[in-house]
């Protein structure tokens, strides 16, 4: 079954600072499959937050539809009370309760019967924390908190907005390991990220969006090869052998320094093939690596200017110069 479709969604938004319209997202058909784990990327204003608020109904299309779990949002939007948590929520925070008591009245309101502290304790806001009023929350607690209360209700869908924003390096561990539990167990987690090494690590496909449109949707490895993105297999050996002998279709580029031999792979597949040729010759490596082209890398060959990005890595160069976008 499907969780999340969209045809021929359009958003247009009107008579901007010089009176002309904006496009933000263009005839988006988008299908998510239940139990997967979708990575949503795109450079800033590509369109993103746009689509969600409107697959959330937070926002009407323009032109296009909508299903969650086959109903139609705007002919039933209670399905996304029913079956969705969001991050961040919608509905917002009361800044003068506590995030314990926040927790609880989502609760509540959803006649659920979860552990607020069992909630607290897996998103990390310890027990003093979730006693403080949220308004003076950091930004990464906020953030926790509205996790913990998207996760209420055990929901089939998680829809999640940039949900590493504000989080510290432990805080996007225990959001992955979230992430993973959840698809491990049904629920379908739909989320826009810059962090593209996070969405990397936990999607199963990533949609990549560009100036309001679908521009690849694939495995990351499927983008991978696509972009025609190279992979290095670098081999220490007491005597590295002459390049010929691992020169082949797949191979792009061979070098040896030392006991090093450094091999550029066009296709990843080829790397198994060179290890098995060197062995079947007498030459075993001593140890062997291996490094993928970074998503963020290929996510520059999709994009409008090339561009990459991600948090903490600086855009790397490939075929031509790239800047990075700030996150
Ligand atoms: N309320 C609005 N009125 C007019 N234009 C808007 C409005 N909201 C968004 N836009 C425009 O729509 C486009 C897409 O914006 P959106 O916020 O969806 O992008 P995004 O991919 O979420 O970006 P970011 O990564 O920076 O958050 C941008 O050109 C933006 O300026």
């Amino acid at each position: 079954m499907v969780a999340i479709r969209t045809r021929g969604l359009s958003k247009r938004y009107s008579g901007g600072l010089f009176g002309s319209d904006v496009t933000a997202v263009s005839d988006l058909d988008l299908t998510v499959e239940r139990g997967e784990v979708y990575g949503f990327l795109g450079p800033n204003g590509a369109g993103k937050s746009t689509t969600i608020d409107m697959l959330l109904n937070y926002s009407y299309p323009t032109e296009g539809t909508v299903e969650i779990f086959g109903e139609n949002i705007q002919e039933n939007p209670e399905v996304i009370d029913r079956r969705v948590g969001v991050v961040p929520e919608g509905y917002g925070l009361y800044d003068r309760l506590s995030g314990r008591r926040n927790l609880e009245f989502a609760i509540e309101w959803q006649n659920a019967s979860d552990d607020p502290a069992h909630l607290l304790a897996r998103v990390g806001l310890d027990a003093d924390d979730a006693d403080r009023p949220v308004g003076d929350y950091s930004k990464g607690m906020t953030q926790r908190l509205a996790l913990a209360m998207a996760l209420v209700d055990d929901p089939d869908l998680l829809v999640l907005d940039e949900p590493s924003s504000g989080l510290d390096p432990n805080g996007i561990r225990r959001l992955r390991d979230i992430i993973r539990e959840e698809a491990s167990d049904g629920t379908t987690v739909f989320f826009s990220s810059h962090v593209l090494s996070q969405v990397e690590a936990v999607c199963d496909r990533v949609g990549i969006l560009d100036d309001g449109e679908l521009v690849a949707v694939d495995t990351v490895a499927g983008l991978r090869e696509t972009a025609g993105a190279s992979s290095t297999l670098t081999l220490t050996m007491e005597n590295p052998p002459s390049p010929d002998v691992v020169r082949s279709d797949g191979v792009s580029a061979v070098d040896v320094r030392g006991k090093q031999l450094r091999v550029t792979c066009a296709d990843a597949r080829a790397k198994a093939e060179i290890i098995a040729r060197l062995v079947e010759r007498g030459h075993n490596p001593i140890d062997v690596g291996s490094e993928e082209a970074s998503l963020s890398e290929i996510f520059g060959d999709y994009v409008r200017g090339g561009s990459a990005h991600d948090d903490g890595e600086t855009a790397t160069e490939r075929n031509t110069p790239q800047q990075e976008v700030a996150t």
